[in-house]
């Protein structure tokens, strides 16, 4: 008999559908069985206006092959996005929140903020108008280890901002350190955070052991296994402050396997999945549905999906590729077996 494990829709509150000739790919991943997903806003250029991001809504729209998916719109916070913006933003109805990217910080972050102080005003509105911020913790300076850079942005940089806004939502987007986990359980109900299925299965011993492999180098980067395995503890808690988002990153193989990578890793493919495999071996599939499909939509104030998702205990290979517009790209566990399947 199979087994065989039926929960509410999941949605994928961190994702990178990217745009142009790549859309029907990314989106048709997502929209497989994800209910929505917060699309994040760092395209080239990026999507710094209300008008920008109701436009990469409608592309967004045009290329999903389900009618089910609903697309979850951000905008790129700037050192110039003002209160008005912010306000117009909120009132479309299709921006659910402002992404904070420190300049340089990741993947087209250049236009990003250079000085979080002097986004006091732009803060307060997202506060007024209830408008969560979405945060790439990590600061930028070079003294500033890689592997450190999280940590001292919850020091410098988040501290000062969830104690001078204390109503505001913030949510430390892709949590990889056991600082981050313990920083966001002893914030308000305010702060939550996303976690990625790739750092909670992988530690930078499988990006760095037996020679570099550059489909794992993510920002922020794959720390040690102590580090992951509080990720874990905290995905599989039942704490209602972490739920999905995959922060799936694709970028086509050439700009992966190159003399200076990309930073992402494409797991949208297969994205339920992979949270399954962790969950179960965590002996913690009791805590899926909280983390997958009640923990983000409970977070931003918005209804839980009325539909169901089932998932079956099955073998399948993932192939070397995935199709990516007109180049291709190599998704997390190219060439292993996947043990669950949606079906
Ligand atoms: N996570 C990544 O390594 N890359 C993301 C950007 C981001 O989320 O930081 C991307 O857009 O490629
Ligand atoms: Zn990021
Ligand atoms: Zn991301």
């Amino acid at each position: 008999m199979s087994t065989k494990l039926t929960i509410t829709r999941p949605d994928d509150w961190h994702v990178h559908l990217r745009d142009g000739d790549v859309l029907a790919d990314t989106v048709r991943d997502t929209s497989r069985y994800m209910g929505r997903a917060i699309v994040m806003p760092n395209l080239v250029p990026p999507v710094m206006t209300t008008d920008s991001a109701l436009a990469y809504r409608e592309r967004i729209l045009a290329a999903q092959p389900k009618t089910t998916f609903t697309p979850l719109m951000v905008l790129y916070l700037t050192d110039n996005t003002t209160p008005e913006e912010i306000k117009k933003a909120k009132a479309s109805g299709h921006v659910y929140a402002a992404k904070l990217y420190p300049a340089g910080a990741t993947t087209n972050s250049d236009s990003g903020v250079t000085d979080a102080t002097k986004l006091k005003a732009t803060l307060k509105a997202m506060e007024e108008v209830n408008m969560p911020l979405l945060v790439h913790g990590e600061v930028t300076s070079n003294h500033v280890d890689i592997f450190d850079r999280e940590e001292v942005f919850l020091k410098e940089v988040l501290s000062p901002i969830v104690e001078q806004n204390p109503d505001l939502k913030i949510v430390l987007e892709h949590i990889t350190t056991a600082n981050a986990v313990e920083f966001v359980n002893k914030a308000g109900d305010n702060v939550g955070a996303t976690i990625t299925a790739h750092h909670l299965m992988f530690n930078r011993n499988h990006m760095l052991v037996g020679g570099i492999k550059p489909h794992f180098y993510c920002l922020p980067i794959l720390k040690r296994n102590t580090h992951q395995a509080a990720l874990v503890k905290a995905a599989t808690s039942g704490s209602k402050k972490f739920f999905l988002g995959t922060d799936s990153a694709p970028h086509a193989i050439g700009a992966k396997e190159s003399a200076c990578g990309c930073a992402g890793s494409y797991t949208a493919f297969a994205a339920l999945e992979l949270y399954t495999e962790v969950f179960e071996a965590e002996n913690a599939l009791d805590k899926l549905e909280g983390f997958a499909s009640f923990n983000g939509p409970d977070f931003y104030g918005v209804p839980r999906n009325q539909d169901t998702v089932t998932l079956e205990k099955t073998e399948w290979p993932v192939p070397e590729s995935l199709a990516f517009g007109n180049d291709i790209v190599v998704p997390i566990k190219a060439g292993e077996n996947m043990t669950w399947k949606v079906l």
